[in-house]
């Protein structure tokens, strides 16, 4: 039977959030905002381990106490300039400690509103998969394609087209190759290394309340979201 792990990539600086402390450490609800993520997968029964990868300067992961999680989380100082290097720079660093078919989670330190539903959902839906696959929403507003001008150049059939979202989930073997084969070429989740290689990810209803904190605003929503579900 395989095992199931979790990878956070969490070694980004929030550059659309502004400001001098990266998005990952900011308070929400009185804890760092990466808290919610780590706690979700440190609490799933099936999930084995979970990585966290920092940036190689991080001074902030040590500051929070993570006693809750021991023996479970372990923090890997090897993030890369862009999100999917620190993916990669992650999976290489635990090749000894995770088997070829066992499965790996991906998910954004930048998404706290990850729940035990939402795990059981994917696991379930995904776990006998042959390629993988990722929680996503259906696009349900109006798409708009803007022109140079911020003006409307037409509107996008939004037929069939999902926002993705994390975790995405795949076996490590296949993911840290699909990684390993860029080329150069830069990819914004998972899913896309895993196009590339010409295979099809399964798509697996996710929620909104599993949205990924960018912008400013997006941290008194997050309290919302997250002060109902407490
Ligand atoms: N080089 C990077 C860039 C991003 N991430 C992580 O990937 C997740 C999603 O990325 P994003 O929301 O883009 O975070 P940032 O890159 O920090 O934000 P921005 O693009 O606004 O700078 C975040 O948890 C972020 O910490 C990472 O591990 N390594
Ligand atoms: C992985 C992701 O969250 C799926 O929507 C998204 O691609 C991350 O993009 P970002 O620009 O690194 O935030």
């Amino acid at each position: 039977m395989p095992n199931y792990y979790a990878l956070i990539p969490a070694a980004g600086f929030g550059s659309r959030m502004g400001g001098e402390t990266p998005k990952q450490y900011l308070s929400v609800l009185g804890r760092p905002l990466i808290h919610y993520a780590v706690a979700a997968l440190c609490r799933h029964a099936v999930i084995s381990g979970v990585y966290v990868v920092l940036a190689p300067e991080d001074q902030l992961w040590k500051s929070y106490d993570w006693s809750a999680f021991a023996g479970k989380l372990k923090p890997l100082y090897c993030g890369g300039a862009e999100r999917f290097e620190s993916v990669r720079n992650g999976l290489d660093a635990i090749r000894d400690e995770v088997d070829f078919e066992d499965w790996v989670l991906v998910h954004d330190a930048a998404r706290p509103g990850l729940s035990e539903e939402l795990l059981d959902r994917l696991i379930g839906e995904v776990g006998e998969d042959p390629f993988g696959g990722l929680l996503a929403v259906p696009v349900a507003d109006t798409l708009k394609r803007a022109d140079a001008d911020s003006r409307v150049l037409r509107t996008e059939p939004r037929d069939k087209l999902w926002q993705a979202q994390t975790p995405q989930m795949f076996r490590y073997g296949l993911l840290q190759r699909a990684l390993s084969l860029l080329d150069g070429a830069v990819v914004t989740d998972e899913a896309q290394a895993i196009e590339r290689m010409g295979f099809q990810a399964k798509l697996v209803v996710g929620d909104m309340t599993n949205f990924k904190v960018t912008y400013p605003q997006d941290i008194k929503l997050t309290e919302l979201i997250l002060g109902d579900k407490a």
